[in-house]
């Protein structure tokens, strides 16, 4: 592991770092802020998926968690959104593909299926490596994001809900398989069969039997991408008489930045931090 830069913050240490990617085939980037209470004892993780055009460094350094999880007591990760590098195929002029457009899915059509395998590297991959490098309780692991990173932690735990016990996300991409701006990336990443899109798809995952417990969604009414990309009403629709819980939570005059996401994100600690005890 290569450690990057790692500051002092809220008595903690916000960290960033990079390791050789077996599933992507690249080096990637993630930081990692540990709190105080971690010198003593493990404590639970919280995985924060970013959305398009994003880095690890978004949330980071716009975020604003670091008090309250310091406060809590929670590890907080925050994984890249593709693979990186020369060597990795990208669309330059496009933002909702390839680099900062991954997905969590892997791909499995060329030439994307060598490195865009960002499901296995944040589900599998980093948590292992995370696991053998912090001092993180992995039997209590929650996940969230925003947008395109809503959509992969909601999914994520839709798909592994023994492993996390708490899902929120802001402003998520709940239906990308019939969103304007997921369905070309869909195409290209996971080839014109449909079928094979429902694995990474929300709304289609709980009409397919996948449960988990609850979710706490926040959206902003001034959302530019709402109608088009996000439209959390699908999910609301799709839980419906399943058992699954959904405190949807919609805002008047918020956008999509991280002005909005840093409002909320004490509340969404808060959650996690309930449900990790
Ligand atoms: N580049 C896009 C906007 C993309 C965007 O809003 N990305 C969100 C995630 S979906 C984000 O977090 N951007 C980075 C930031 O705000 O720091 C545009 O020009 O409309």
């Amino acid at each position: 592991m290569k450690i990057l830069s790692q500051n002092t913050a809220f008595g903690g240490m916000q960290g960033v770092y990079s390791h050789q990617s077996d599933a992507c085939n690249c080096e990637m980037t993630f930081a990692v802020f540990v709190p105080p209470k971690a010198i003593h004892e493990p404590c639970p993780v919280l995985w924060y998926l970013s959305g398009l055009t994003c880095t690890h460094a978004n949330v980071m350094e716009k975020g604003e968690y670091r008090r309250m999880a310091s406060e809590l007591g929670l590890i907080v990760v925050c994984p890249d959104t593709s693979p990186r590098g020369n060597d990795v195929p990208d669309e330059l002029t496009n933002w909702q593909m390839g680099k900062g457009a991954g997905f969590y899915l892997d791909a499995t059509e060329k030439p994307w299926a060598e490195n865009y395998r960002m499901y296995t590297y944040s589900t599998e991959e980093l948590p292992a490596f995370v696991s053998q490098h912090f001092r993180v309780d992995m039997d209590r692991q929650g996940i969230f994001g925003h947008s395109m990173g809503g959509h992969g932690a909601m999914t994520i735990a839709l798909k592994n809900p023994d492993r996390f016990r708490s899902c929120s996300a802001f402003a998520p991409i709940v239906e990308p398989s019939t969103a304007d701006w997921s369905v070309p990336a869909f195409e290209k990443y996971l080839g014109p069969d449909r079928a094979a899109w429902r694995r990474y798809d929300a709304c289609a995952l709980v009409e397919d039997g996948a449960r988990f417990p609850e979710f706490l969604i926040d959206q902003g009414k001034a959302d530019g991408f709402l109608e088009n990309g996000l439209r959390p009403w699908l999910f609301e629709e799709a839980v419906k008489e399943t058992g699954i819980g959904l405190t949807l939570r919609m805002h008047e005059r918020y956008d999509h930045s991280y002005y909005f996401i840093s409002t909320f994100m004490d509340d969404h600690l808060r959650w996690h931090a309930e449900r990790l005890r």
